[in-house]
């Protein structure tokens, strides 16, 4: 029987919980998957904000905690003050076998001396007690639950979590809603419920409307925790996709192009809504002197770049050339880390964009900023490179299809096609690569050959031998 819901509220204990909790956070942190510091040790936290979602006495408790993690800089990198990092925390008397894979270890002492910790999320009636306080937009300490007037939130949806490889978390209600918390936070608004509302606003039908949404105020300072928004039923996104044609030994050409006109029509769609700028010199060279220090940093964290270093910068100096002798390109809001994982596709053979947030690991600052759209088309060639790239025996050809038809697809809705622009596209890959390297570096080292073989490829001087 479902446990009987208490009215949210925070109370005196919060203070002391984290003492009692950290052993086990410095060394249940590090683990998740979603933790961005991995390979420094935790060396300590800081709450910046400790709210009582259910009470702790109760046979169900309930935390939301945001915390400053403290970590060492990382080598040759300027002192960091840590990443702050949303948590929610469920606590028991005991935990049912159902939800071992949550623990995160038994109290000794504090408020909640005696009973078990453990990863909310996992857990329905906790992920149901967040539905409930966006429907009745409730208030708890700093946190705002807000919900779009316009949209209805049907109450008694059951709650899982998603159990896919992420860099957030997410939690599917019934098949209606898809409730998404963001684990590493900064102040400000993140992009991911900034664009997606920007897009419903404008009508553009190829991004899930947010429903809800769930805002800290902080030191007069307002961080985006959660988004809520319409569930795809029965979706697939583009990499299943991609994969479950390549091993029949299917192309992927008409998907491709569509996928195109989706990128298109957003593209298309914030262009209007938003600010555009022109890129000229100035901003231009800081572009390239952005690639350029990712790809030094890149070399120092992954020396197995360093052969193709010299090749690699050749792209972002073709870049400075075509800037000094006056070339501008125009700038706009765009996704900010497209690819196929990021496209679903809904049983009616409609395309959708999700995640907006950019890459994680840039500063919120530089992932709001208009760019050009090129980078997202990057993006999204890369990815095919990708699907090509892991599939048994590899299938450049098939990369190499699905990269044109896309690009086709974009020049049908924007009479611009990308492939007339080969010096920024380059640029544009050749810096996803270098992210990519050190992407799959830190968290799927395997994959490692899958962006070093496109290092070795866009390294090389002339175009021919590069495509
Ligand atoms: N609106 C949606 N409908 C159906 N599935 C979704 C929806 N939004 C996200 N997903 C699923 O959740 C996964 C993770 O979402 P995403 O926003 O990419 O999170 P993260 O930033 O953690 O990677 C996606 O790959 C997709 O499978
Ligand atoms: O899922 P996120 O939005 O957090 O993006 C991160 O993880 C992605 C992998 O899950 C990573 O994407 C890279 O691998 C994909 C295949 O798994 C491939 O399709 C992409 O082209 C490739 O970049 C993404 O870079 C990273 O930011």
């Amino acid at each position: 029987m479902a446990e009987a819901v208490t009215p949210f509220g925070t109370t005196g204990t919060t203070g002391h919980l984290l003492a009692s909790l950290e052993p086990l956070l410095r060394e249940w942190l590090p683990r998740q998957r979603w933790f961005a510091g991995k390979g420094r040790p935790v060396t300590g936290f800081t709450p910046l904000a400790t709210t009582e979602l259910l009470p702790g006495k109760g046979r169900l408790g309930l935390y939301h905690l945001l915390l400053r993690v403290h970590q060492p800089s990382v080598p040759g990198a300027p002192p960091h003050p840590g990443d702050c990092y949303q948590l929610l925390i469920g606590a028991r008397e005991v935990l049912p076998p159902r939800l071992a894979p949550a623990l995160i270890g038994h109290v000794n002492e504090g408020p909640l001396a005696g009973r078990t910790v453990y990863e909310a999320l996992y857990d329905p009636r906790p992920a149901e007690v967040l539905l409930e306080a966006l429907r009745t937009r409730a208030r708890v300490g700093g946190l705002r639950f807000e919900r779009d007037a316009r949209q209805e939130i049907r109450d008694g949806l059951m709650a899982r979590l998603m159990t896919a490889e992420q860099s957030n978390s997410s939690v599917v209600y019934g098949d209606t809603f898809i409730l998404k918390l963001f684990r590493r936070v900064v102040p400000g608004v993140n992009p991911d419920l900034e664009i997606p509302l920007v897009l419903a606003r404008a009508g553009c039908a190829r991004v899930p409307a947010p429903t809800a949404w769930l805002q800290a105020d902080l030191d007069a300072r307002s961080y985006t925790l959660a988004v809520l928004q319409p569930f795809v039923s029965g979706a697939s996104d583009g990499w299943e996709l991609a994969l479950r044609e390549l091993a029949k030994g299917e192309d992927f050409v008409a998907e491709a192009r569509a996928l195109g006109r989706a990128t298109a029509e957003v593209h298309t769609a914030l262009a209007r809504a938003l600010p555009t700028v022109t890129l000229g010199q100035a901003q231009l060279r800081l572009l390239v002197d952005g690639m350029t220090e990712r790809l030094a940093a890149a070399v120092r964290a992954v020396p197995a770049l360093r052969p193709y270093e010299s090749g690699l910068r050749s792209a972002f100096t073709a870049l400075a050339r075509l800037a000094e002798a006056g070339r501008t390109w125009t700038a706009q809001r765009i996704h900010g880390d497209l690819h196929l994982g990021q496209c679903l596709r809904s049983p009616f053979g409609q395309w959708s964009l999700i995640d907006f947030e950019g890459e994680p690991a840039r500063p919120l600052a530089e992932r709001r900023m208009p760019q050009p759209a090129l980078r997202d088309i990057a993006g999204m060639l890369r990815s095919f490179d990708y699907a090509a790239l892991t599939a048994s025996p590899p299938a450049p050809r098939w990369a190499h299809a699905c990269r044109a038809a896309y690009c086709s697809g974009y020049a049908e809705v924007t009479g611009h096609d990308p492939r007339t622009d080969p010096v920024l596209l380059r640029a544009f890959e050749t810096d996803k690569a270098i992210y990519e390297v050190v992407y799959e570096a830190r968290h799927r080292p395997d994959w490692l050959p899958v962006p070093l073989s496109a290092v070795r490829r866009l390294s090389l001087p002339d175009q021919e031998a590069r495509s």
